[in-house]
Order: C-alpha cells, then structure tokens, then sequence
C-alpha cells in the first residue's frame, strides 16, 4: 500500500475558523476524512505544524520510507530555505500545493523556496488541490 503525506504549515489549523473567503469554511480535518474515503488504498498522513523545525523533522521522518509529500507550508513556502533543502534530501517525491492563487496575490507570494524541489506545483484549486498531488503522487 502506498504511503503519502499530507503535511500542511502555519496557520493552516485555522481553515475553516477564519478568512473562508480565501480559504473555504472547511476544516482541514473534515476535508481529511473525505480524501482517506477517495483513496482507500493509500495510506495517508496528516500533519499539521506552526513550527519550521517540527515540519523539517516530519518531512525527514517520512521522506525516507514513504512514497510522497505533498506539502503546503503556507508561510514558510516564501521564507525558507530549509523546507527547500529537507525535500531535496530526502527520496520521496513531493507536490507543492496551495489553496489559493499565489500568483494573484501580492507580490511576496509569488516566489517559493520549495517549487524547484518539487515534481510540480498545484496553486488555486482550492482544497482539490491535495486530492490533485496525492492522484499524481500514487501515479508514479
Ligand atoms: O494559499 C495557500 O495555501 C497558502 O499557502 C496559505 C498561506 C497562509 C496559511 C494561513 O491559512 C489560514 C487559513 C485560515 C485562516 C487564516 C489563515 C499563505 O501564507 C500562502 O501565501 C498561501
């Protein structure tokens, strides 16, 4: 069975809570269970931090013996350079993935210390965007 991992950044604990109008009014939680219902056959983690060093010790913990990541990690995606090097080092393949349109935002939102690490990135589809990575991740 094939393992992915859903890891999602900062402030992401909050959808559903606040701003739904760029970010949905569903939880990350609900929308979890619909994805497990959607591939039954994968094995899928969670993982949700406000700390870089928590996401870096995640992605090195997984990235050795699953088969993807897919990963928003909301801020940190404009800000570190160390999430960029976690998935560099480690073999599985990772899906960079935001909900809303970065690239219709302001102008800090535009560059990602991640995307170049990444097999592609999923920006503006919403929370379809995870359903997106993990279809293109178990296709591999
Ligand atoms: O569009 C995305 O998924 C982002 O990664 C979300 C980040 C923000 C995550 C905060 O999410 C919240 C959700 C609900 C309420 C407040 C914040 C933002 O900094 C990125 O530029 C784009």
């Amino acid at each position: 069975m094939k393992q992915i991992l859903v890891i999602n950044g900062p402030n992401l604990n909050l959808l559903g809570k606040r701003e739904p109008g760029i970010y949905g009014s569903q939880s990350f939680e609900a929308y979890f269970e619909t994805l497990q219902a959607t591939f039954p056959d994968v094995h899928l983690t969670y993982f949700q931090s406000n700390h870089e060093g928590a996401l870096l010790d995640k992605i090195h913990e997984f990235g050795f013996v699953g088969d993807g990541i897919v990963i928003n990690a909301g801020a940190y995606t404009h800000t570190s350079v160390a999430l960029g090097d976690a998935l560099s080092a480690v073999p599985a393949p990772a899906v960079e993935v935001h909900i809303s349109n970065v690239h219709a935002r302001e102008a800090f939102r535009h560059h990602s210390y991640l995307s170049a690490k990444c097999k592609g990135v999923i920006v503006g589809m919403g929370l379809m965007g995870y359903e997106l990575g993990i279809r293109y991740l178990v296709s591999l």
